[in-house]
């Protein structure tokens, strides 16, 4: 592993532009002395790491919601970066207009997707007739309110009426239940990355990438290649591959065991150990996360 960069000269990209959720939390963790670079898409983000980023924040699970599908299309590619860290965020909704715009006016509704899926309930009883258009995050609907007609509206965070100027909060907390979280990974180039040591924790995750062979009836089924793991399974994706062969899938499975394993390095070498398990009964298995 190389020297870990200090946390003046890390480079963390994120979702852009300033103002999204994914930076909120990048905050959270590392503060205003790193520099934040804001990409246009969550794929963006984790492709900075393969130029001037040191690190990546990506969402990867809404608790209304569910799992960010942009975050495991790129997690089930050959080349995903590392998990080595979470953050969680509270996620507060508002609904952002042009200052002087009423309800009645509203006839279209920008936001990400997971945005627009966490806020069904109030889009279908205040604006049942908007037109929803998706945008590539909630801060870029934001900003782009402030240059459109003022029919449109963005569901974003607060914070963005601070950023960009000329809006205001319609309604706020406008979820579909009072209690929303989004988690995120923090994620580095590879394994053998350098890391903050802040980020080293208590919590023994893993995430782990696997597969059947492609030939249907040769090697073990996913459900044997599941359990020869044999380690504490807390969540499970599942992606299609994207090859040529119909309904062949890559499982994106995360471990998590701190009761059992006290240890970093106890951890590393059960995890290292149930991979190769896999590749013993015929299946594929790549370690993408450690933390
Ligand atoms: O658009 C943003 O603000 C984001 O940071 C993306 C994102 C997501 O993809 O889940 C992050 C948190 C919220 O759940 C809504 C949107």
């Amino acid at each position: 592993m190389t020297r870990p960069p200090s946390d003046k000269n890390l480079t963390v990209a994120v979702l852009g532009p300033l103002g999204t959720y994914t930076h909120e939390a990048a905050y959270q963790q590392f503060g205003p002395s790193v520099e934040y670079l804001e990409k246009t898409t969550i794929k963006d983000v984790f492709d900075a790491l393969s130029s001037n980023a040191d690190l990546s924040v990506v969402p990867q699970e809404n608790s209304i919601f569910g799992s960010v599908i942009e975050t495991y299309d790129v997690l089930r590619g050959a080349d995903p970066g590392f998990v080595r860290g979470e953050v969680m965020l509270r996620i507060q909704h508002c609904l952002l207009t042009r200052q002087g715009v009423k309800l009645h006016d509203i006839q279209t509704v920008m936001s990400h997707e997971q945005a627009l899926g966490q806020c069904q309930r109030f889009l279908k009883s205040h604006l049942p007739l908007a037109t929803l258009v998706k945008t590539s995050s909630t801060a870029a609907a934001a900003k782009t309110v402030v240059d459109s007609p003022a029919n449109c509206a963005a569901i974003a965070s607060k914070i963005c009426v601070t950023l960009f100027d000329g809006l205001t909060v319609q309604y706020e907390g406008i979820q579909n239940e009072a209690s929303n979280f989004t988690r995120f990974f923090i994620v580095v180039k590879d394994r053998k990355a350098s890391f903050p040591s802040l980020l080293v924790t208590e919590l023994r995750h893993a995430l782990i990438q696997v597969s059947t062979q492609t030939l249907p009836g040769t090697g073990a089924d996913i459900s044997q290649l599941i359990s020869s793991l044999n380690l504490r399974v807390v969540r499970l994706d599942r992606r299609p591959a994207v090859t040529n062969v119909p309904f062949h899938d890559i499982y994106l499975v995360e471990v998590q065991d701190a009761e059992r394993y006290k240890s970093v390095l106890e951890w590393t070498s059960e995890v290292d150990g149930a991979i190769s398990r896999i590749g013993v009964l015929g299946g594929n298995a790549k370690l993408i996360g450690l933390w």
